[in-house]
């Protein structure tokens, strides 16, 4: 698991060592350095290159001015751009006296113009504008600075190396917002433990690699305010059948999914629900559906019966007022026994009318659109774009309004319970957005929750963020099942690798059908 914790968690921290004299920034400093010179390696060579600092004023950037002295002793021509009257004292100090050239632009009157004269000359840029102690998006200079750089990076044959400190300076370090200029880095050497910026959408595009570097901070009694699930996380989570096991006890699962309009969502959570493992599929639904989910898929039975988890809505329109009926009867029961339920599609318009409220346990898939619907609903006017500038807080607006886990899909996956931590997952392809899609994924977490469902249920609260967890398996499972049918290999959000194959085209039934490849590599 990749945990990150807020800036408040980390100061919190940070106090009680530095209080004992931990040299924290020397450290820091000395890992930063070691990380620009391996990007300078493998551009060509450390000693001779050129490096600009883009130095504000606190402690990020004396961790630059301090990992400035370590590259000029490593034989590179360091320069630092102070874009503030107030650099880090110590840190400034150590870099004059070893030999780092000093640039006051902010007296020049042209800050942008030398910054850029200097950064013309530069093989690698360190951004150590500002770190946890920013507040608001980059003041000026430091924001034209970083406009002008964005633009003239890009506009380069030979593109420097672009390293931020801790963060790229100008992201919601907390919420992963962006709301003003941010330069993207190719390297983020992030301390002490990662910031829920470098993980959640859209901020963590900007990140580039991230590295974490370890400063034994006593993290072990913060909970994290955000993570991304690896392999490992879910391959610990996953519910392997044993020796006593039946279907019964694997957990079984009621779809009641798809429409005469939209037959094919039924077959396609179906698809992704099987292809999970289960106990068993029970189907309800009208004829077309129901026709077509036993003509595609044999073992989903169609009587009513017991379940152990519920996916409503998937292919199922809102103005279809007979089958939305049904819809809420569901819910209503699975809220009765406290079964988990995924409410998909037109199933979250069920949530639009707060007497429908959750009390079992819940996960909600809208796509931004729809949780931007929910949200005005409930009387938080929202638009599909204020949610793709800020999932993380719409999502947690959503669970708290709600009272169900958001899982908020995009091509990084949000997924916000009312407490505890946000999950973010990028572990999928842009090939990925293809319709039917997101029926697959109701059907694989519906699954999964089935295997929990009964523990669900009897929970007296020790269980709180599971579905959350459960969730957030979902997603990752679904998105590494799109990879391995696409053919792309793993990506960090943001500038694709040219060097990367590209992938194929695929449908949502390719990705169903890949579940047990992804799963194969996954599960140890
Ligand atoms: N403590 C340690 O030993 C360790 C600390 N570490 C490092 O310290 C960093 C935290 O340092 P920090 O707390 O000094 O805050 P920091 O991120 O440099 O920002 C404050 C400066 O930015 C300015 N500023 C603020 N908002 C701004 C804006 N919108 N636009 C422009 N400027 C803005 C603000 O100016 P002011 O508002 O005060 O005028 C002030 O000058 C942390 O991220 C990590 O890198 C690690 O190495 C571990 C050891
Ligand atoms: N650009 C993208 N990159 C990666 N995954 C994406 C991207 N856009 C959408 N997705 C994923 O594709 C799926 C689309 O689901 P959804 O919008 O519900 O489609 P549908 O309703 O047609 O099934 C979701 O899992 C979503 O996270
Ligand atoms: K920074």
């Amino acid at each position: 698991m990749i945990r990150a914790h807020s800036a408040a968690t980390v100061r919190a921290a940070e106090e009680p060592l530095l209080a004992a004299g931990e040299p924290l920034m020397a450290r820091a400093a000395f890992a930063l350095a070691t990380h620009v010179a391996g990007e300078l390696r493998a551009r060509g060579g450390v000693s001779g290159s050129v490096v600009l600092l883009l130095v504000g004023g606190g402690n990020n950037g004396g961790d630059a001015l301090y990992a400035g002295t370590h590259l000029v002793r490593r034989g590179c021509q360091v320069h630092a751009a102070l874009l503030t009257e107030r650099a880090h004292e110590s840190g400034l100090a150590a870099a004059r006296s070893a030999g780092v050239r000093v640039h006051e632009v902010l007296g020049s009157g042209d800050a942008v113009g030398e910054t850029l004269a200097l950064a013309r000359r530069s093989d690698a840029w360190v951004d150590a504008l500002t770190g946890i102690g920013a507040r608001g998006p980059l003041r000026e200079p430091a924001g034209s600075v970083v406009d002008a750089l964005t633009a003239e990076r890009s506009a380069w044959p030979a593109e420097p190396a672009v390293v931020a400190v801790d963060v790229p300076s100008g992201i919601g370090v907390d919420d992963g917002t962006v709301e003003g200029p941010v330069l993207p880095a190719d390297r983020t050497v992030t301390m002490g433990t990662a910031k829920p910026g470098l993980l959640l959408p859209p901020a963590a595009a900007l990140a580039g690699h991230v590295e974490v570097f370890d400063l034994d901070l006593a993290l072990a009694e913060h909970p994290p305010a955000a993570c991304s699930l690896t392999g490992a996380d879910v391959s610990d989570l996953w519910p392997l059948p044993g020796p006593e096991d039946h279907k019964y006890t694997r957990g079984v699962l009621g779809l009641a999914t798809g429409s005469q309009t939209y037959p094919g969502a039924a077959a396609l959570a179906a698809a992704g629900a099987l292809r999970t493992g289960l106990g068993m599929v029970r189907y309800t639904g009208p004829e077309v559906p129901t026709d077509l989910v036993r003509h595609r898929h044999p073992e989903v039975v169609t009587v009513p019966g017991r379940v152990q988890s519920w996916v409503l809505g998937s292919g199922v329109a809102p103005d279809d007022a007979a089958r939305m009926a049904e819809l809420a009867e569901y819910l209503a029961d699975a809220s009765a026994r406290g079964l988990p339920v995924v409410l998909d599609a037109g199933a979250l318009t069920l949530l639009h009318d707060d007497d429908n409220d959750l009390t079992g346990p819940a996960v909600l898939t809208p796509h931004a659109g729809e949780l931007a619907e929910l949200l005005t609903a409930r009387g938080e006017q929202t638009g599909r774009d204020d949610v793709t500038a800020a999932p993380a807080r719409h999502a947690r607006l959503a669970a708290e309004i709600t009272g169900g886990t958001i899982l908020l899909k995009g091509s990084t996956t949000v997924v916000a319970a009312p407490e505890g931590p946000l999950y973010a997952q990028h572990d999928a392809t842009p090939w990925l957005a293809t319709a039917g899609a997101g029926d697959v994924l109701a059907g694989v977490l519906g699954a999964l929750l089935a295997a929990y469902g009964d523990a669900l249920a009897a929970d007296d609260g020790t269980l709180t963020g599971l579905p959350a967890t459960i969730a957030a398996a979902a997603a990752l499972v679904h998105g590494r099942a799109a990879r391995s049918a696409a053919g792309v290999s793993p990506t960090r959000p943001g500038r694709p690798d040219p060097a990367a194959p590209r992938g194929v085209p695929i449908t949502a039934t390719d990705v169903a059908d890949a579940l047990p490849r992804a799963l194969r590599t996954i599960l140890r």
